[in-house]
C-alpha cells in the first residue's frame, strides 16, 4: 500500500543573467542555479500564508502577504477569478537576492507557474504567453529580460510590443560556462535604474545595437573570440559603475585570465564572465582583483539552464509497507541512538546527538539541478523512520557539501589567540599552510599499538587523516583497516633512481621524464575502492545499517565485503555473471558476502541493486552513494601530500564508472580552494576503446550523453553507462582535462611493462600507462611535464588476463643438470 501524497505543487526556477552587456532590458540567459518553491494546501487564512525560508541567503526575504512569490501566486488566482486556497509555502533559496541573478524573477515565475499548475486541476490554467505578460507586469512592466529566460530557459531575446512580451529562445552553446562573482553587497534594481539617463546619444545607441547583433551572431556561429568586444555596453553599466567602482577592474581581470568577455549581470552586483576553459583561474582572478579593491564575494561556475522553470514530479521509489514489514528486521538499519527501543525507530531525532549534529551540517547537492537535500530524511512509511538519499528527484546524482573547520592542533596549544587570528586570516596562503601542517603532523605519527588510541589509528589512515575534508565522523563509529598510504613510485626517466632499471622502463615507455605511479592496488583489499568504502561503511555504521549492498565488476564487492565484515554487517553484492575476475570473486566470497550473479552486464546489475536497496531498505554503497566519492577524494589529497603539496601538471587514470575522476577532481578543486596547492592539475581520463561512452561524449563536446554495450579485457572498466557521468564531465571541463581511449592490445602491452618492472597491476590499471604512452606520443602531454598516473588494482586480482601462463615456467627433475639445461635454453 503506497501512501497518498499531500496536495501540493513544487517548482524549480532558474537564476538568470539579464542584459549580457549590450542587451539592456532585452537579452537574458538562464543558469543552472535554482530556487525551489513548494506550496501545500493548509493553514487558516488565504491572505496570510505561512512562509518558511530555507537557506541563509533568504533570511531577509519578506515572510507575509507582501512576499513576491505569494503575490505572484495570488495574482493568477485573482486573474482567473478562482478562490485562493490557504497555503503553506516553503522556499529553498540558493540565489542571492538583489545581486543581479534574477532572484525576483524566480519568485515571480515560481509563483505564477505554481498557481498555474494548481489551476490546471480546475481547468483554469493559462498559456505560457499569458504567464509571461503577467510576469512582466509584476516586474514593473518594463523589463522582460529576467522573467523570460526564467520561464523558458536558454538564451532569450525579448522585447515589449504594444504591452505584450515577445520572446525568442535560442539554445546557449554547451561549450560555454558562466563564471559568476557575487560581491557581498546587493544592488537594488529599481534604485540602479534610477541612475540611468532619460535619453542617449545616437553614438551610444548604435554602439550598443551593433554589439547586440554581434553577440548573438558570435554565440550562434561559435565565434567566441569576438565576445569580449560584443559584451561592451554604454547604456547602463557606466552609470551603475558609480555604485560599484571596482566593476571594470574585475571585468578586465576575468578577460586577462582567459574569459572571452565579461559584464555586469542584470542590475548587479554580480559580474558574469563567459569562457570555455580555465574556469577556476578566471574565478580566482576575479576574486583576487575584487579583494585588492576591498570587495569580498563568492564565486560560482555555472552552465546555462536550457529548460526554464519546471514543476517537479516525485518519482522516488516509496517503500511498500508490506515489503518493509517483511524484510525490515532482516535488513533495515536501526539508527544509532541512545537506547535501542523500537519506540524510537520513527524519528531522525532519535540519532545520538553527535551523529544528528554531523548529518545536519551536511547537504547533498544535485549535480544536474543544484537542488539540496539532507543526507537522510525522516519518513514515517519506512520501517525505521529513516530514508537515505542517493538521487535527486530530477534523477541527478548528488554531491556532498560540507563546511570545513580547521582543527586546533596539539602543537599549537597555549597560542590560542594566534590560532584564531590565523584561522580568520584573509591571507589565503597562511590558511593553506595551517591545513598542510595539520595533515603533515598526522602523517608523521605512525601508531604504536601498545598505547594506540582510535585517534592515532585515524591519523594513520590515508583517508581519515583528511577527515575534516571528507567526513568528520565521531571516532568510535569509524570503520577503518586503516587504508591508504599507498606508494607513489618515481618511474620517470629523470626522477627514477638509476639503479631501478625495471621502474625506469615505465618512464621510458611513457616517454616521460618526471613520472610517478600511485599504486592504489596496495590498499587492504587490493584496490582503490577501500578509500570510498571506509567512508561509506562508516556512514552505514552511523545510521545503524545491518545490511549493505552494491553492484560491482569485482573490486567494489571485495572491498564492501571486507569492510562490512569488519563492521559486523551483512553484505550483498550483485555481479555480472561470468564477468568478474576470479581473484575478486574469491575475495568477496571469503569475506562472507552474499553474491547475486546477474545474467546481464554491470549496467543491468547497477539498475537492479538501486531498486532492491530502495525497496528493501538496504544501505546502497555503489559510487552513486555520495559518501563513497568523498572517501575516494583521499587519493588526491594523499598524492598531493606525498609531493609536498606541489601539484603535478597532469593526473592520468583509467575511466569506467567515473567515480574516481569525480572524487579526485573534487579533491584537487578543494585543495586549491583551501590554498593547499596553487594550481589544479589537468586530468586525463583513459577509457578502453570497447567501453568508451565517456570518450564518445567528450568527442562531441559533451553535447550528448552516450551509452554503449561494453566490451574489454579490462573488466574493472567494462562499463557502458557510467553512474558518475555528470560529476566527471564537470571535473573534466573545470580542469581543462581530456578523455582518451586505448585498445585492449595497448592495455595489455602496458600491463606487461608494469608487471615486468616488478610493480604489477590488474589490466584496467594499465590503461593509465597505455594512455600516457599515447598522449605523450601525440604531443598532448609534454615530455618534461610532471605527471602522476593511478594504478587502481592489484596484480593478483586477475591472475589470467595478460599474465603468461606457460612461459618461464617448466617442471624439471630435481637435480642441477636438469636446471642448468633448462636455464640455458
Ligand atoms: N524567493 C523570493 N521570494 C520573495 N521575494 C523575493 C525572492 N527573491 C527575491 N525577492 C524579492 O526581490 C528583491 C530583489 O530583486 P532585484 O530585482 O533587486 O534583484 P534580483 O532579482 O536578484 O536581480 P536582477 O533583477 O538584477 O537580476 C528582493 O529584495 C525581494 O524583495
Ligand atoms: N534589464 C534589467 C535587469 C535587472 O532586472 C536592468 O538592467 O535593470
Amino acid at each position: 500500500m503506497a501512501l497518498a501524497l499531500p496536495a501540493s505543487v513544487e517548482v524549480l526556477a532558474p537564476a538568470t543573467s539579464a542584459n549580457l552587456g549590450p542587451g539592456f532590458d532585452s537579452l537574458g540567459l538562464a543558469l543552472q542555479l535554482y530556487n525551489r518553491f513548494s506550496v501545500v494546501e493548509g493553514g487558516v487564512d488565504p491572505l496570510l500564508p505561512e512562509i518558511e525560508v530555507l537557506g541563509p541567503l533568504g533570511s531577509g526575504l519578506e515572510r507575509g502577504a507582501d512576499n513576491l512569490f505569494f503575490r505572484a501566486f495570488a495574482t493568477l488566482f485573482e486573474r482567473q477569478g478562482e478562490p485562493l486556497p490557504a497555503v503553506r509555502i516553503r522556499m529553498q533559496i540558493h540565489i542571492p537576492p538583489g545581486c543581479g541573478l534574477g532572484s525576483s524573477a524566480t519568485a515571480v515565475i515560481g509563483g505564477l507557474v505554481a498557481a498555474n499548475e494548481w489551476l490546471r486541476k480546475r481547468e483554469k490554467a493559462v498559456s505560457r504567453d499569458d504567464l509571461l505578460d503577467l510576469a512582466v507586469e509584476m516586474e514593473a512592466g518594463n523589463h522582460p529580460d529576467n522573467v523570460a529566460p526564467a520561464l523558458l530557459g536558454g538564451l532569450v531575446a525579448t522585447t515589449m510590443m504594444n504591452g505584450k512580451v515577445h520572446a525568442i529562445k535560442t539554445p546557449f552553446p554547451e561549450a560555454l560556462k558562466a563564471i559568476i562573482f557575487t560581491p557581498t553587497f546587493p544592488m537594488d534594481t529599481v534604485a540602479g535604474r534610477g541612475l540611468l539617463p532619460a535619453s542617449y546619444t545616437r553614438t551610444d545607441v548604435t554602439f550598443n545595437t551593433g554589439r547586440v547583433a554581434l553577440l548573438l551572431s558570435a554565440l550562434q556561429m561559435g565565434k567566441y573570440e569576438v565576445i569580449g568586444e560584443a559584451m561592451q555596453d554604454r547604456l547602463h553599466q557606466p552609470y551603475r559603475q558609480t555604485l560599484f567602482p571596482a566593476m571594470d577592474s574585475i571585468i578586465q581581470a576575468a578577460k586577462n585570465a582567459g574569459a572571452y568577455g565579461a559584464c555586469l549581470s542584470g542590475g548587479g552586483s554580480s559580474l558574469i564572465a563567459l569562457a570555455s576553459t580555465r574556469f577556476s583561474e578566471i574565478l580566482r582572478a576575479m576574486q583576487l582583483t575584487a579583494r585588492e579593491h576591498g570587495v569580498e564575494g563568492t564565486g560560482r561556475v555555472l552552465r546555462a539552464d536550457q529548460n526554464g522553470a519546471r514543476v517537479l514530479q516525485t518519482p522516488r521509489t516509496r517503500i511498500r509497507k508490506e515489503d518493509s514489514a517483511r524484510y525490515g528486521d532482516q535488513f533495515c538499519w536501526s539508527p544509532a541512538r541512545p537506547g535501542a527501543g523500537k519506540e524510537n525507530m520513527q524519528s531522525h531525532a532519535t540519532l545520538v546527538p553527535e551523529i544528528a549534529a554531523l548529518l545536519s551540517a551536511i547537504q547533498l547537492r544535485c549535480v544536474e539541478c543544484s537542488a539540496l537535500y539532507p543526507p537522510v530524511e525522516a519518513q514515517s512509511s519506512s520501517a525505521t523512520g529513516l530514508v537515505p538519499r542517493y538521487r535527486c528527484e530530477c534523477g541527478g546524482v548528488l554531491d556532498v557539501e560540507l563546511e570545513f573547520t580547521l582543527p586546533k592542533q596539539v602543537g599549537m596549544q597555549g597560542d590560542e589567540e594566534s590560532w584564531h587570528l590565523m584561522e580568520r586570516a584573509s591571507n589565503a596562503s597562511a590558511v593553506g599552510a595551517l591545513w598542510r601542517q595539520v595533515f603533515d603532523e598526522r602523517a608523521s605519527s605512525p601508531p604504536i599499538w601498545s598505547i594506540s588510541t582510535d585517534k592515532l589509528l585515524l591519523d594513520y589512515s590515508g583517508v581519515w587523516r583528511y577527515r575534516e575534508l571528507i567526513l568528520p565522523a565521531p571516532e568510535r563509529y569509524v570503520i577503518t583497516r586503516p587504508e591508504g598510504n599507498t606508494n607513489l613510485y618515481p618511474v620517470g626517466m629523470e626522477n627514477c633512481p638509476v639503479g631501478r632499471i625495471g621502474h625506469r622502463q615505465i618512464g621510458t615507455y611513457a616517454g616521460l621524464e618526471l613520472f610517478f605511479l600511485k599504486h592504489e592496488g596496495e590498499n587492504p583489499s587490493g584496490s582503490f575502492k577501500d578509500r570510498g568504502m571506509t567512508a561509506g561503511v562508516t556512514m552505514a555504521n552511523m545510521l545503524g545499517a545491518s545490511a549493505v549492498a552494491c553492484a560491482s565488476t569485482g573490486n567494489t564487492s571485495a572491498s564492501l565485503a571486507a569492510y562490512a565484515a569488519q563492521a559486523g554487517m551483512r553484505s550483498i553484492v550483485f555481479l555480472p555473471a561470468g564477468n568478474v575476475a576470479a581473484g575478486k570473486l574469491a575475495q568477496t566470497m571469503a569475506y562472507g558476502a552474499t553474491t547475486v550473479q546477474i545474467e546481464g552486464d554491470f549496467d543491468a546489475a547497477m539498475q537492479l541493486v538501486e531498486q532492491v536497496c530502495n525497496e528493501l531498505g538496504i544501505y546502497l554503497l555503489n559510487s552513486l552513494n555520495p559518501f563513497r566519492v568523498e572517501g575516494q577524494k583521499a587519493i588526491g589529497f594523499e598524492l598531493l601530500q606525498q609531493l609536498d603539496w606541489q601539484a603535478p601538471d597532469w593526473l592520468i587514470l583509467p575511466a569506467g564508472n567515473l567515480g574516481n575522476i569525480s572524487a579526485i577532481g573534487k579533491a584537487f578543486r578543494q585543495a586549491y580552494d583551501l590554498s593547499l596547492i596553487t594550481q589544479i592539475p589537468r586530468i586525463a581520463a583513459i577509457q578502453a576503446a570497447g567501453a568508451n561512452p565517456f570518450y564518445q561524449s567528450y568527442q562531441q563536446q559533451f553535447q550528448k550523453r552516450v551509452s554503449v554495450k561494453a566490451y574489454t579485457v579490462a573488466s574493472a572498466i567494462k562499463i557502458g553507462n557510467p553512474v558518475s557521468y555528470a560529476r566527471a564531465r564537470a571535473v573534466i571541463e573545470a580542469c581543462d582535462g581530456i578523455v582518451a581511449q586505448v585498445t585492449d592490445e595497448e592495455i595489455l602491452a602496458a600491463k606487461e611493462i608494469i608487471d615486468r618492472s616488478g610493480i604489477g597491476c590488474e589490466p584496467a590499471s594499465a590503461a593509465t600507462l597505455a594512455g600516457a604512452h599515447k598522449l605523450v606520443a601525440e604531443g598532448v602531454i609534454k615530455r618534461d611535464e610532471r605527471v602522476v598516473g593511478i594504478l587502481t588494482g592489484n596484480l593478483l586480482k586477475d591472475n589470467v588476463t595478460g599474465i603468461p601462463q606457460q612461459r618461464n615456467s617448466a617442471v624439471v627433475k630435481p637435480n642441477l643438470d636438469a636446471v642448468r639445461a633448462m636455464l640455458v635454453q
